[in-house]
């Protein structure tokens, strides 16, 4: 048994190990141990928060269309403030997209934050910074990440320009009263048009060109301008250590050893380890075990002071406590709560079933366990009975959601079925209206007896941003997918003009754009390669180096839509990227309902309805959808001793059918040479038990085939890419 110090010294050893990456933490520790007394040192990497007054410390996050760079240039940000060492980044591994999916697929959908120390002007800075996702599924966590902040990087790729999520991030942030710092990325490229970019900056946000930085994350070069810009240009936070505590909660981690880890802002007062606090969302009072920064993992300090962001530990056990836009104040000294987040909203559920039923309670724990770090998924518990029991989760997008699903795989080892999406509905009665979200619970609307007055479906506001040449692909793509109100105009003030097209009244209309732009922007814009939407697909997103060299010249429009939300779950995202081949880039916000003409579509299983398989169709795609599922489940499910009609009903109506033919036992085999009579005699009684079977037995639809009928696209309309 070892004495309990050097356990001591074993936890802080494997605390400070990085998880997932080859960080040398090592480099910057040094634990000093003696055997004489329970006394080791700290490590050296610590940091004096009462050193950083508010006038010191600058907050800020990254945003950017995805793969524009952001984890690249936080490592680079890193490793100049000496946070990291250089060669933690060697392997240009994203030191903040710590989680394996995020590695695996080269995008980050956790927002990260590091704090990191800085001299200028004779003084040392504390910087807090927070990497964002740039997905549009992962919004809310970008939103989320900007109320901690005062100022942002606003990064773009200056070969691919400004793309649908650099809109949608700009807005989010000058919403917020950031000070945005632009930056075109990728300079190093010879690909890269920084003037040609910084114009397209100022036509679509009024961004001043001489304010724009000019960088290459890769290489470093220009980054240290970047430092002084966040320096120089972001405002510092307000904090008066002597007003009553007010800590805003932010974000929440979930650790095996202390609990809930809350991730705070402090606004006034000053936070200490054994402090008493409260909060104001649940009232639960809590006794603070740890306080400390993220440098970029976690370093215990003294304190947390007024405009410092950093973590706090006080054995909150469920997810529930850590309500994220929670204010948390000193017990006893009551505060006015700091306005909080709206609620991320859940546009994409899935049922989550596990393959072995016996594993319901494992999965539910681990479930609630992985919710702690992605705050946005809802969970309902759900039972099916072929499936058993299991969760409904309510996801951002489908890209979530098979993220959630590859994580609860990766950190929890679980072995899932994910039925396939569906976006939650209305349902009008005459005295009420219910949301639904799972397929079962949608009523036969052509029934009169139901009562239902009318079905509306969730849209959004969508906006694709794609060369000239695409846009007539891209107008047929979003009619076949049921899009109204489509607009467009020219993103390129050169185009624009040529354009007689009327602004649209979608979010990401460039409202900011200046009367008078200026004529270098005439200039053909270079095409782009977007991976917005690829990274909806497993595999990981190409890298700026493999990004194709401009094809065509032809200016870029931005084209905007309303579109039922179940039509961007389907196969959307794949169409969009293979007809303008590769080239668009892809956004939505929520749009509010429509009444639309829907009905719930049953598959049979030798006359059976599986519930498990149920979804929510426009009448339009019915047929369509029948017969690709019922095609589908015609692969998969085994064949039985008997016949088994497979048939798709909406109603009383079967829409599309396929018979799955009876495994033929040879019952004469044994009969040699034999009479015909006896043989006839034995397909007979084959023939008899046959239907007897066919009368009593019920098909069993193993998990396997549920398995592959939900994780095999095929393209099919009415189920999302989840796999
Ligand atoms: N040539 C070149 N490649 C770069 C530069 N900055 C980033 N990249 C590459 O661009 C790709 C995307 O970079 P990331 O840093 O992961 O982009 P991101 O914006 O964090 O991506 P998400 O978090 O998924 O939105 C990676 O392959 C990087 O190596 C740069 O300055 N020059």
């Amino acid at each position: 048994m070892l004495p309990g110090w050097r356990q001591a010294c074993l936890k802080v050893f494997h605390r400070y190990q990085p998880a997932h990456h080859s960080v040398p933490y090592f480099d910057h520790l040094s634990l000093n141990f003696s055997t004489s007394a329970t006394v080791w040192a700290l490590p050296q990497k610590s940091v004096r928060t009462e050193d950083f007054p508010c006038d010191v410390i600058r907050n800020f996050s990254i945003i950017a269309h995805i793969d524009h760079g952001k984890s690249t240039l936080a490592d680079r940000l890193l490793e100049l403030t000496g946070t990291i060492s250089k060669k933690s980044t060697g392997t240009n591994q994203q030191v903040l997209d710590k989680l394996k999916v995020e590695r695996e697929r080269g995008i980050t959908v956790k927002a990260q934050t590091a704090s990191m120390l800085h001299t200028a002007n004779g003084k040392a800075h504390l910087l807090n910074l927070i990497d964002t996702p740039g997905h549009v599924d992962f919004a809310w966590e970008v939103s989320r990440s900007l109320a901690a902040c005062q100022g942002a990087l606003l990064l773009v790729d200056a070969t691919q320009g400004v793309q649908a999520q650099s809109i949608s991030v700009f807005h989010v942030a000058k919403e917020r009263g950031l000070t945005i710092i632009p930056v075109l990325n990728k300079i190093d490229l010879p690909a890269s048009q920084p003037e040609r970019i910084a114009a397209q900056l100022q036509s679509t946000f009024g961004i001043d060109p001489s304010d724009v930085l000019q960088i290459s994350a890769k290489t470093g070069k220009g980054v240290e301008h970047v430092l002084h810009a966040i320096i120089e240009r972001i405002p510092p936070p307000h904090g008066n250590a002597d007003e009553p505590l007010k800590a805003f909660l932010f974000d929440s981690l979930y650790d095996r050893y202390r609990g809930v880890i809350s991730l705070v802002r402090i606004q006034d007062g000053v936070l200490r380890k054994g402090d008493k606090i409260a909060s104001c969302h649940t009232r639960k009072k809590y006794e603070v075990t740890e306080v400390g920064v993220m440098y970029p993992e976690e370093v215990p300090t003294a304190s947390l002071q007024p405009g410092q962001v950093g973590y706090i530990a006080c054995n909150m056990k469920e997810s529930s406590e850590a309500h994220i836009g929670d204010t948390l104040h000193r017990l006893g000294v009551p505060v006015d709560p700091m306005p909080g987040f709206q609620p991320a909203k859940a546009m994409v559920y899935a049922g989550v079933f596990p393959v072995d039923s016996n594993d319901f309670i494992k999965l539910e724990e681990s479930i609630k366990r992985l919710t702690l770090t992605d705050r946005s998924v809802t969970v309902q518990r759900e039972s099916s009975s072929a499936l058993g029991q299991g969760c409904r989760l309510g996801f951002l997008g489908t890209l979530h959601m098979d993220v959630f699903r590859q994580r609860l795989e990766d950190e929890y080892d679980a072995s899932i079925i994910v039925t396939a999406p569906t976006v939650p509905y209305k349902v009008v009665y005459k005295d009420r209206t219910v949301l639904v979200s799972n397929p079962t619970e949608f009523p036969d609307v052509s029934d009169t007896a139901s009562k239902v007055k009318e079905v509306q479906e969730p849209v959004v506001k969508a906006s694709i941003i794609v060369p000239e040449e695409y846009l007539g692909e891209m107008m047929d793509l979003c009619f076949s997918h049921r899009a109204e109100d489509l607009d467009h105009r020219y993103l390129d003030a050169g185009a624009a003009s040529a354009s007689s097209a009327s602004t649209s009244s979608a979010s990401t209309s460039t409202a900011s754009t200046p009367s008078n732009p200026p004529n270098s922007s005439t200039a053909p814009i270079p095409t782009t390669h977007t991976t917005a939407d690829a990274t909806v697909d497993a595999s990981p997103p190409a890298t700026a180096n493999a990004t194709p060299a401009p094809t065509s010249s032809a200016p870029r429009a931005i084209l905007t839509c309303t579109i039922p939300l179940s039509e961007i779950v389907t196969d959307f995202f794949d169409q969009l990227k293979s007809r303008s081949s590769g080239y668009a880039s892809f956004d939505y916000e929520d749009g509010g309902y429509k009444t639309s003409d829907l009905a719930k579509m049953v598959f049979l299983l030798n006359s059976k309805p599986v519930d498990a398989l149920a979804l929510i169709v426009h009448r339009s795609a019915q047929q369509h959808v029948g017969r690709t599922w019922v095609k589908k489940l015609h692969k998969v499910i085994p064949r039985q001793l008997f016949e088994v009609p497979i048939q798709a009903a909406v109603g009383k109506k079967i829409i599309a059918r396929e018979t799955l033919s009876a495994m033929r036992a040879d019952v004469t085999a044994g009969l040699y040479g034999g009479h015909y009579e006896r043989k006839m005699k034995h397909l007979e009684n084959q023939k008899a038990s046959k239907r007897r079977m066919k009368r009593v037995g019920s098909v069993e639809l193993p998990q396997e085939a549920f398995f592959d009928v939900l994780s095999t696209g095929a393209g099919a309309k009415g189920r999302g890419k989840t796999r």
